[in-house]
């Protein structure tokens, strides 16, 4: 159980079993999603429909997730908020501001590689939290938590980069999210060159997440003793 959560104090007990269940929860919901994508392959033989079939689960779980960055203001969990903060919203920018505001872009190969990257690392990230809290964690779990990422964050990674890519010259010809000038309060934003802007953030931030991911697995596989800086 994480320091934090206070597993045995007045209070913590509460606490532990809310955590235990809503790991064990999230690691079923993301389990039933991938096997909807499954399914969704096998019986259609194409991707095409796939995002749209399941975006009514993805968008609900990724804005949940947002009670990740709560968790670690708030402490419950030991993690970095800074980390924490970048993953989830990247992720919501992708759900929200991207594939659901951006229909042409649905269908998109690389919409599925950053699906598939996402659901095989949740279910073994909620699953490695779930057995964690109930202080039996098999070995494979652990390994998998720890190992999947070093090839599951570059191919979410590409598919992300991809996909906002895709979807630049439908944000270029009709503007959206943009306000042009004039107007009475003399702003004016373009969503292109933000898309442009985020695309290039990925350059600083996503080292940050690796190696933060490489630094927990020499601690949990290795038992190297890290001292973190952030927060
Ligand atoms: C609006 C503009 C947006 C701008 C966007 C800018 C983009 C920037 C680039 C971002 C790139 C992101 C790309 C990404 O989306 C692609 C993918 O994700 S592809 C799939 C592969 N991804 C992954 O493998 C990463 C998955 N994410 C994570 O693992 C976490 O989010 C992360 C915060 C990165 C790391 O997690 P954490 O630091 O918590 O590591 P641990 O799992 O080792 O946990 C540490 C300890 O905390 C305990 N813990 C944490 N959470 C829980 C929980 N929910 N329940 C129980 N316990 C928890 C854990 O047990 C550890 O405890 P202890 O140290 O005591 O063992």
């Amino acid at each position: 159980i994480p320091r934090h959560v206070g597993g045995d104090e007045a209070g913590g007990g509460a606490w532990t079993t809310l955590h235990r269940a809503l790991s064990a929860l999230l690691t079923c919901l993301w389990l039933v999603l991938a096997i909807t994508m499954v399914r969704f392959y096998m019986e259609k033989g194409t991707h095409k429909g796939l995002y749209k079939s399941i975006q009514k689960t993805l968008k609900f779980f990724q804005t949940f997730a947002l009670l990740e960055i709560v968790h670690c203001l708030i402490g419950i969990v030991p993690t970095s908020v800074i980390v924490t903060g970048v993953q989830v919203s990247s992720r919501i920018f992708m759900v929200w501001l991207v594939t659901h505001s951006i229909k042409p872009i649905q269908n998109e190969e690389s919409v599925v590689l950053f699906l598939v990257a996402w659901t095989v690392t949740e279910i073994t990230r909620y699953s490695f939290y779930t057995f964690s809290l109930l202080d039996h964690l098999p070995y494979f779990i652990k390994w998998a938590r720890y190992n999947f990422f070093i090839i599951l964050y570059p191919i979410g990674v590409v598919g992300e980069l991809l996909t906002i890519y895709a979807a630049l010259p439908y944000v270029k010809k009709t503007g959206m999210f943009s306000i042009r000038l004039p107007n009475k309060y003399n702003v004016s934003f373009d969503y292109y060159y933000f898309l442009l802007i985020t695309m290039a953030s990925y350059i600083p931030l996503f080292p940050q997440l690796y190696f933060h991911m490489l630094r927990q697995r020499r601690k949990v596989l290795h038992g190297e003793v890290i001292v973190e800086k952030d927060d």
